[in-house]
């Protein structure tokens, strides 16, 4: 993208007041070869201002610049060289930002304002958008206004009256651009409304005397003319902007001789002048954070610097040794700022309805570059004025005039772009401008067919990405239904694989006789015994099996685990009911019961004592819903979640009952948990030291005499 200059020119106002002159400054628009010159780097530039060194006057500085105005420039000059060529570029849809900088009392508001017999940038500026105007009858031409003051660092509408002007805040909108909220824009349409409204906003501007102005700005104004331009025919909007700025006074406070408020505002607009400073600063270096935010001024003046608009620095100066070093100041200040620079975009914008195809399938295109107007202003730019400096006349400005835009254009300026505006998407096609209306401008941009073709290429690339975007979906659920029906199947070959081993191989004598016993049991029982007899067999491939069974699947084969492990211990052969539970455990890990009749048979096994298991719980008219019972006595109650795991575990209820029935058998039986349990008030209480009671008392359940035992020491016991 090319860039553009900040385009400075600087002023020497006249002597004032009697104040004396001297040569320390001295505005020249012919090289000199005979001074010294530390700050030029060999500039081309004809045209410069040359300041004396405060420390050795033999010394001077020199500064070149694209435009140097002495103290007999007039108002008009400055405008036909530097200002009158940024109407054109205002008219061409691209923001324009032209910057009065000084000291206090340098001629800032002089510049910008004028008088009424002798006026300034803006009058003028008016004028000429207004003169402008008339000559576009093909266009529907509207020009706004709004005005605003940077006063303490707070924003005013100077466009409201005092009274009712709130601070303004400055935000950002989704493009980036900054504004200022809630500001009013008026719609002017001659230059006598312009003139009434600004005299009229022009009194609230904060004005104070210092001893240097009797009328000193005592804030940043911010004229702004907005243009809008719209082509009926093809229905496209471009939209210019002139931001005219002018800037409170850089002031020296000794000098300035300020009181108390004086001062408060003082620091103020020497704080924003400063960070306007470090700005410029940190682009010229390129820094990576550049400040603007540091300040209103500065934010609001930052696609001015380093932005997308077109800028012109005014630089005036006070004459005389006395503003020697403020001078110098702003001339060091105007160095920097000509490195700095834009990147001008035109503001265009497309109102009509557009099929709106996602963001995606369109590339971006580029901004679309402003009039070749502005790269030749900014080649033009070292040039000087071609007369300054004891001549009183204005001369023509070198400046060329951009009186057609066509022409200026000349198709090659422009580029294919897409600009945000009133949130729509921008077209290709550039509006014709100029005075001359009559060129072919119009067919710079794109035609409607290259539009049309853009807009159904948009539209195939959109298409083609959903339906891949679908395509993709597709295969993805594929993928899974693949994938679920593959584990269905490998959880299916698993329980048949188990299946037929249980029938080829019946395990070591076990299950036989138990079948035998209970030939009543029915057959989808025997099928889970066989089966199970089989898992007891391949010994860790149950954990396996386990993992693929369903839920429902693993309650069901631990029931039937513990159903034969149930009968195994009825039969005394311990050691195998207890890899029984174990199996059965593997496949309701969390049943609580469970792992307490593990405890019991690990205990007996451990102790080689005889183990009796509680009777079966007797069985209750339950509805069919509730429970199945198994010709065998066996019985399966219906499992909710996986904690409560009934089966023919005892049943807490039925406990008391079957620890009496037991209890002459336990008598004979070794004792339990006689080492856990030391404490002389648990000693002799065979009920408490019983491991399922310990076990109880591990999780922590009511049984009769655990409140005797401390949980810790239960624990240790069952660890044991
Ligand atoms: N080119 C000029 N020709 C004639 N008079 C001028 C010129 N420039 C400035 N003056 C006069 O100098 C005085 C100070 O100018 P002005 O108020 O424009 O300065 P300023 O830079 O805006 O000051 P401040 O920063 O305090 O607002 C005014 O009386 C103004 O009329």
């Amino acid at each position: 993208m090319s860039t553009h200059a900040v385009k400075i020119a600087a002023r020497l106002r006249p002597r004032i007041n009697g104040e004396v002159d001297d040569d320390s400054i001295k505005v020249h628009t012919t090289p000199s070869t005979s001074l010294s010159d530390p700050s030029s780097s060999g500039s081309s530039s004809t045209s410069f201002i040359s300041v004396t060194n405060p420390r050795d006057p033999s010394q001077v500085f020199k500064f070149p610049f694209t435009s140097c105005y002495d103290q007999s420039s007039t108002q008009e000059e400055i405008f036909n060289n530097d200002v009158q060529p940024m109407i054109d570029v205002v008219y061409s849809g691209v923001t324009v930002t032209i910057f009065a900088y000084g000291v206090t009392s340098s001629g800032k508001t002089h510049t910008m304002q004028g008088t009424k017999t002798d006026p300034g940038v803006i009058p003028r500026v008016v004028r000429s958008m207004f003169m402008k105007q008339s000559h576009l009858r093909r266009y529907v031409v509207n020009l706004s206004v709004s005005y605003m003051e940077i006063y303490k660092d707070e924003v005013y509408d100077l466009l409201v009256t005092r009274d009712n002007a709130p601070k303004l805040p400055v935000r950002e909108n989704d493009h980036g651009k900054v504004f200022v909220a809630n500001l009013s824009s008026i719609p002017i349409s001659s230059v006598e409304e312009f003139d009434t409204i600004y005299a009229q906003a022009t009194k609230h501007r904060s004005v104070g005397s210092t001893n240097l102005n009797h009328a000193s700005s005592r804030s940043h104004a911010v004229l702004t003319i907005e243009v809008s331009m719209t082509d009926p025919v093809k229905d496209i909007t471009l939209t210019g902007k002139i931001n005219l700025v002018d800037l409170a006074g850089s002031e020296n406070n000794r000098l300035t001789g300020n009181d108390p408020s004086r001062m408060a505002e003082s620091a103020a607009i020497n704080k924003s002048l400063s960070v306007l400073g470090q700005v410029v600063h940190a682009l010229n270096q390129g820094a990576s954070r550049i400040p603007y935010r540091n300040s209103k001024l500065t934010r609001i003046l930052q696609d001015a610097l380093g932005g997308s608009s077109v800028g012109l620095l005014i630089c005036n100066l006070a004459p005389g040794v006395k503003f020697r070093q403020d001078t110098l100041n702003t001339l060091n200040f105007a160095v920097r700022t000509k490195n700095v620079e834009n990147k001008p975009v035109v503001n265009e914008r497309d109102n009509r309805v557009q099929p709106k195809p996602h963001f995606a399938a369109i590339q971006p295109p580029p901004p679309k570059l402003a009039p070749a107007v502005l790269q030749q202003t900014s080649i033009l730019g070292g040039h000087s004025r071609p007369s300054v400096g004891g001549i009183p006349r204005a001369g023509p400005s070198r400046v060329p005039r951009v009186s057609t835009y066509g022409a200026g254009a000349g198709g090659s300026g422009y580029q294919p772009f897409a600009m945000g505006g009133g949130g729509k998407r921008m077209s290709f096609a550039p509006m014709g401008m100029g005075a001359d209306e009559k060129t072919n401008s119009l067919t710079m941009g794109m035609t409607d067919k290259e539009i049309d073709e853009r807009i159904a290429k948009a539209v195939e690339a959109e298409v083609a990405r959903r339906l891949e975007e679908r395509e993709k979906e597709r295969e993805r659920e594929n993928e899974e239904r693949r994938a679920k029906e593959q584990h269905e199947q490998q959880a299916e070959a698993a329980e048949r694989q188990a299946d037929e081993q249980s029938k080829q191989t019946l395990p070591s004598g076990v299950l036989t006789p138990l079948l035998k016993r209970h030939r009543d049991l029915d057959d989808e029982l025997k099928a889970r015994l066989y089966e199970l007899e089989a898992k007891f067999e391949r010994g860790n491939k149950e954990t396996q099996l386990a993992d693929v069974l369903s839920p429902v699947s693993k309650k069901k084969t631990g029931r039937a685990y513990v159903a034969l492990a149930r009968a195994h211990s009825e039969k005394g052969d311990l050691q195998v009911a207890l890899d029984l539970y174990r199996k059965a455990e593997s496949y309701v890990p969390d049943n609580v019961k469970l792992k307490e009749r593990i405890i019991e048979i690990e205990w007996s096994v451990k102790h080689n004592t005889e183990f009796v298991p509680s009777p079966k719980k007797p069985k209750k008219a339950k509805s069919k819903k509730k429970g199945k019972s198994f010709g065998s006595g066996l019985k399966v109650e219906p499992v909710e979640g996986t904690v409560d795991f009934p089966m023919d575990v005892d049943e807490e209820t039925q406990r008391p009952q079957d620890e009496k029935a037991n209890m002459g058998k336990r008598k004979k039986s070794a004792r339990f948990g006689s080492e856990a349990t030391n404490r002389p008030e648990e000693k002799g209480n065979e009920d408490a030291e019983s491991p399922l009671k310990r076990q109880r008392l591990i999780s922590g359940k009511d049984w009769a005499p655990a409140g005797k035992m401390s949980k810790r020491q239960a624990m240790e016991g069952a660890a044991e």
